[in-house]
């Protein structure tokens, strides 16, 4: 079948790699699809699997972005049907202990589970306070609010554990929308071969599927459209430029709020208010590979209470990768201003701290710098092409401005992202149903078909007028200034006159 149409997607993360293969897929080779992205080295975006050095080679294959899947939603997180599809190996990261280090106390098991459910109810009184009272704070204030109320002390578990929840952490997390699976609960499942296993196969497609065009270091500069030809030239970094009949920018929302992505003409107000408002997390990863593994085994996950305010989101949580993959390793996770100070340290400073903590929690003999093999680290918030970690419904945020994103600029420009969802926002399920609806609006021919609707609708209302006037002249009435007033008070300014011709002709023969 001939190409009809050539599409760029602008972003090789996980939603312009499942917009790109939907339209690859469904397209019944009418589309030509290249997917640009800026990065020089690899595709995935805030998915990475470190093994860059060679992809092909297994290795350790940690993940210093998004890998953990949520499993709350079983019936709508897609991901977890595709992994299934593409038979692509899983564990499960379960089984976690909460330590507070300074009272050499340990919660797991039972113990654990009853504290988890009693914080739960916690935070489902914070959330429904604050609706009932009806303005918007943090879900930190909220809880804070709570604990007092219900005389929680500061050292109880309850009150140790909620304050050790991402969305405590970072700063003016919303109560209103703080929804619990899109940050703080139910993300356990990992694939074996790291999250950039499933970014391969999207690039590669299946044994019966065409792999998908790529271009790295292309990072585009703007995008302008041509409304009266239909295209749309995208100016590269390089000062290149391509003109295409389609485009589905898939940029994180700082890369656009940044300027670093410009569009001509300018995106609509409402579209430019969305990108400027949404919050964005800081968070990051830190990977150590150890000589042997020095911690228990049967726990997937340590979280670690913080003593200090200063301490919050450093370093609290720990994902023990050798329960899962069987290498020493693990996986510390850093969130809010703690992850943001993290990237201006130093390597030595880094492995300092890493030390500090990890004896804090296991103990002061468990470890020594010897042990260390190797740390890698993420700077999210410091990189160019993604300007932090994810985004989050900040106090005073509404849904209305990720859901912005799910409207395409017509006639050809599309969104997609994890910005561009509410439901399932900072998250890979919910970005990856970003792409695929991206895709699906695309070969449905949206915007065309909205473009027909208007014109009939256009018809229509010309169709009236005319009627209209027909009806008054017959009457002998000032058909004149009765419409002037009818415009007056619709605010039309069209008049019949400028209606097309084939509309009038149409009309006619119709009368
Ligand atoms: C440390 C960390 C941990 C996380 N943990 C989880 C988790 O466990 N579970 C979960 O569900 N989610 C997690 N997330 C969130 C998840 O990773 C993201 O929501 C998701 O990957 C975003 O995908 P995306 O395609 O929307 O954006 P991105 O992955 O950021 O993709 C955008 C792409 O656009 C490219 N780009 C930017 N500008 C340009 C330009 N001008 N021209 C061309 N290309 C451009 C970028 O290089 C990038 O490849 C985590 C995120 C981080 C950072």
């Amino acid at each position: 079948q001939a190409i009809e149409k050539e599409v760029v997607v602008i972003g090789g993360g996980i939603a312009g790699l499942a917009a790109a293969r939907q339209i690859v897929n469904r397209g019944r080779g009418r589309f030509s699809v290249h997917v640009y992205e800026a990065r020089r080295e690899r595709y995935g975006g805030r998915v990475w699997t470190n093994r860059l050095k060679n992809p092909r080679a297994r290795g350790l294959e940690v993940d210093l972005g998004g890998n953990t899947l949520n499993v709350v939603n079983q019936l709508t997180n897609p991901l977890l049907n595709l992994t299934r599809d593409l038979e692509l190996e899983t564990a499960t990261i379960s089984n976690a202990q909460f330590i507070v280090p300074w009272l050499n106390k340990k919660y797991s098991d039972d113990e654990l589970m009853q504290a988890m459910i009693q914080a739960s109810t916690i935070i489902s009184d914070a959330v429904n306070s604050t609706r009932h009272q009806g303005t918007d704070r943090s879900i930190k204030d909220a809880i804070d609010s709570q604990l007092k109320e219900k005389g929680v002390g500061k050292e109880d578990v309850r009150s140790l554990l909620l304050r050790s929840l991402p969305s405590y952490v970072i700063s003016e997390y919303s109560a209103l929308h703080y929804q619990a699976d899109s940050l703080d609960f139910g993300y356990e499942q990992v694939l074996l071969d790291g999250m950039g296993e499933l970014m391969d196969r999207l690039v590669s497609g299946s044994e019966d599927e065409k792999p998908m065009k790529i271009r790295l270091r292309t990072a585009v500069r703007q995008v302008k459209v041509d409304r009266s030809q239909g295209k749309v030239t995208l100016r590269l970094k390089d000062g290149s430029q391509v003109t295409v009949d389609e485009v589905i920018v898939a940029v994180p929302a700082p890369v656009i709020a940044k300027g670093d992505l410009l569009f001509e003409p300018s995106l609509p107000k409402e579209y430019q208010w969305a990108v400027s408002q949404i919050g964005m997390s800081d968070g990051n990863k830190v990977v150590v590979e150890f000589d042997v593994p020095f911690w228990p085994n049967d726990h997937g996950v340590f979280i670690a209470a913080a003593q200090h305010e200063d301490d919050r989101g450093f370093l609290q949580t720990w994902l023990n990768i050798h329960k899962v993959l069987g290498k020493p390793v693990l996986v510390g996770l850093l969130f809010g201003d703690a992850a943001r100070r993290f990237e201006s340290l130093s390597d030595e400073e880094v492995k300092d701290s890493v030390l500090q903590k990890l004896q804090s929690v296991f103990g002061n003999d468990a470890v020594s710098s010897k042990n260390i093999v190797k740390i890698l680290r993420s700077a999210w918030t410091s990189d160019q092409w993604s300007g932090g970690a994810s985004s989050y419904p900040k106090v005073g945020n509404v849904p209305k401005l990720w859901d912005t994103f799910a409207e395409p600029l017509c006639p050809n420009v599309y969104f997609a992202g994890e910005h561009t969802v509410f439901r399932g926002h900072g998250t890979l399920h919910g970005a990856y149903a970003s792409g695929i609806r991206a895709a699906d609006l695309l070969l449905s021919s949206y915007c065309e078909e909205k473009a027909k609707e208007e014109e009939r609708k256009r018809k229509e209302e010309a169709r009236r007028k005319v009627e209209l006037k027909k009806k008054k002249k017959e009457q002998g009435l000032d058909t004149e200034d009765d419409e002037e007033k009818e415009e007056e008070q619709t605010g039309e300014e069209e008049t019949v006159e400028e209606i097309d011709e084939s509309v009038k002709k149409e009309v006619k023969d119709e009368l």
